[in-house]
């Protein structure tokens, strides 16, 4: 009678030089410490497939899939650099400049100039560079330009929009709430609107590669004069530090960062072992946006940003914030219409239609950049 299967299968393990496990050494696999089942960044997709695709309906799949690929980048033009040179080499690569474009070509309608409202304005002197909408091309990488800074920043561009909706006008005292690594606080200082900018965060490791870009694009004298504070404080209590002072405050908070934690596990917030942390994000949210407002002198403007697609870390916690600001400290604050940036970078973006408060930039496969969602707001008192 021929062997059984199993037997005839260990034979030629055997024979082919594999030696078999005795039995009382085999166990199961251990995969929960060193190598986890479902990686963090599974978890994250496993998440947004059952809440995205109910926030955003027929509109989730086109979203999905370019958030699982390549991003675009933006190039940000140091201003502190030999800008024009830099400017010339981009437009030989056929990139544009998206800001100085949009800008410009609304200036050109003929309804911008007859209008009666005032186009509420963008924080000014901003150059960034993009490539067209299908055009996949990648900017080299920077490099350090003749005036000893280096050329360019390469960022996700819809990061900048949250800067130019801050509205900078010269002389404005600013607050970065939530800093580092640094790349809206260098748009910031590139406007050369800052009498003076605090920029913290509560991570010093953090912190210090934010104080690496300062050195790495900002000549020394000019850290100087536009006063650049580096702090690394808890945000949530900045109210009572500094409260009713800055003219412009950014709050650029810590969220699901939903584009990386689909394509890193590594510090990913989709982790097991994060899950509470993840639950309280919102809450953490509303504490620092609540504590931007407080910091912003009466009249002034703040501008709340994260690069997720969730209504729960966008729209309600911006909700959260006035209402907490308005029954335990009796301030009022309004929300600023922000439609009009839909239409201004139109060629460059795709925006959700439907935000309650705020502008969302969706991921697309011809303009893969974002999320990136950001609501203006006004403290009133
Ligand atoms: C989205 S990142 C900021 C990115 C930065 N604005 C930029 O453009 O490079 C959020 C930051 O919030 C910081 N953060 C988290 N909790 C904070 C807190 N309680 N106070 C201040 N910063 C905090 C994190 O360390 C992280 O660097």
């Amino acid at each position: 009678m021929a062997a059984p299967v199993w037997r005839r299968a260990g034979d030629l393990l055997k024979r082919a030089g594999f030696a078999p496990v005795p039995r009382r050494h085999r166990h199961k696999k251990k995969w929960a410490a060193t190598e986890p089942k479902f990686p963090a960044s599974r978890l994250a997709l496993q998440n947004f497939d059952m809440t995205y695709s109910v926030q955003f309906g027929p509109l989730w799949p086109s979203i999905r899939v370019s958030l699982l690929s390549e991003p675009k980048y933006g190039a940000l033009i140091n201003n502190f650099a030999d800008w024009d040179n830099v400017r010339t080499k981009l437009e030989q690569l056929s990139a544009r400049d998206f800001v100085n474009e949009a800008i410009s070509h609304r200036e050109l309608e003929p309804e911008s100039r007859h209008s009666a409202t005032p186009f509420p304005a963008c924080s000014p002197n901003l150059r960034c560079f993009t490539f067209a909408r299908g055009d996949v091309s990648r900017f080299p990488p920077a490099r350090l330009g003749s005036l000893g800074v280096m050329d360019y920043y390469l960022m996700d561009a819809a990061s900048l929009l949250p800067v130019l909706a801050l509205g900078l006008q010269p002389g404005d005292t600013v607050l970065d709430l939530c800093a580092a690594p640094g790349g809206k606080m260098l748009a910031l200082l590139q406007t050369g609107c800052c009498r003076n900018i605090a920029a913290n965060d509560i991570s010093t490791s953090r912190t210090g590669r934010l104080q690496k870009v300062l050195q790495s694009y900002v000549p020394q004298e000019s850290r100087e004069r536009n006063q650049v504070r580096v702090t690394s404080w808890d945000g949530r209590k900045w109210g009572e530090l500094e409260g009713d002072t800055y003219d412009r405050v950014l709050v650029d908070v810590p969220c699901t960062t939903d584009r990386h934690s689909l394509h890193q596990d590594e510090n990913n917030i989709f982790h097991r072992s994060r899950k509470k942390e993840r639950q309280m994000l919102p809450m953490l949210q509303v504490q620092l946006l609540a504590a931007g407002l407080l910091a912003t002198r009466p009249g002034g403007h703040v501008v709340y940003s994260t690069c997720s697609l969730s209504h729960l870390q966008n729209e309600y916690v911006v909700h959260g914030a006035i209402e907490l600001l308005d029954n335990q400290y009796n301030i009022k604050v309004q929300v600023e219409d922000m439609s009009h940036f839909r239409k201004l970078f139109m060629d460059t973006f795709y925006f959700f239609p439907s935000c309650q408060v705020g502008e969302l930039v969706i991921p697309n496969l011809l303009a893969n950049f974002g999320p990136m969602y950001f609501c203006k707001m006004c403290r009133l008192t």
